[in-house]
């Protein structure tokens, strides 16, 4: 199981959760979108055990759980390589250097095995990151808005990658960006209100990475947009 139960959550003045349940599908994708400021960061957070809650209880095992954010969170005197070994060195693991560069192999940089994470690109310091996210290999994984950051066409790119690669673990995304969950998701969630309130939106047909131009993906993205839209015009 993972979720809440009947948890309550403030951040000083504003009350964020009251009595507030929610439990996520195990084994797929899962997207949070909603108003800047409505929530979405702070739930992660609560799952992932970095703020205590007032009343109920977090369904989780922490253990499980890997974390990827906005920022690449690279070292940087670390080397590509050791940047995504640094779970092992973390936890005193005998490092396990052959799937790093496998993974890193995967996401395109096996040629960058020894360089420095100043001398990549933005979204190539993100796939370094993803390497980092998978070697942990938990089944659980947060992402808060990992892909913000990039172009249009690298973040077309570390989606699909991503799909293909989280493809069976339990993935809550956080994200502002529509198309995104449009193309990752299993379950959408929109978040809306103070305290917290959540409504489930159809997903497009068919296995996550979907193509960006499908049909059935670009309605879905249509419909999510308008619901965004509407829940912050009755929100003003
Ligand atoms: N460390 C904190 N201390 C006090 N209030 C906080 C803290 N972090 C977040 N908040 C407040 O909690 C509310 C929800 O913030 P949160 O970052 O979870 O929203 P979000 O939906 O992720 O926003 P965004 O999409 O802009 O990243 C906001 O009103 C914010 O000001």
């Amino acid at each position: 199981m993972l979720g809440f139960d009947g948890v309550s959550f403030s951040w000083s003045a504003q009350r964020l959760l009251h009595n507030f349940s929610l439990t996520f599908a195990v084994g797929k994708t899962t997207a949070l979108l909603g108003a800047s400021g409505i929530g979405k960061s702070s739930l992660l957070q609560l799952l992932a055990g970095l703020r205590p809650i007032e009343q109920g209880r977090i369904l989780v095992d922490r253990s499980q759980i890997a974390w990827m954010g906005q920022q690449d969170q690279l070292y940087p005197w670390l080397s590509v390589v050791d940047n995504v070994l640094l779970p092992s060195t973390l936890t005193g693991q005998p490092p396990d250097r052959r799937r790093a560069e496998y993974l890193l192999e995967k996401v395109g940089l096996a040629h960058r095995l020894s360089a420095k994470p100043h001398q990549l690109s933005g979204g190539m310091r993100q796939r370094v990151a993803l390497a980092r996210t998978l070697y942990t290999d938990r089944p659980v994984i947060l992402m808060d808005e990992p892909f913000a950051m990039l172009d249009a066409i690298t973040k077309l790119r570390l989606q699909t990658l991503t799909g293909e690669l989280l493809k069976g673990k339990t993935v809550i995304m956080v994200t502002h960006d529509p198309a995104e969950a449009c193309r990752l998701a299993e379950e959408i969630l929109l978040l809306h209100r103070s305290p917290l309130e959540v409504t489930a939106l159809a997903a497009p047909l068919g296995e996550p990475p979907r193509p960006a131009d499908d049909l059935g993906l670009l309605t879905a993205q249509a419909a999510l947009l308008a619901r965004l839209e509407a829940y912050e015009i009755s929100s003003e």
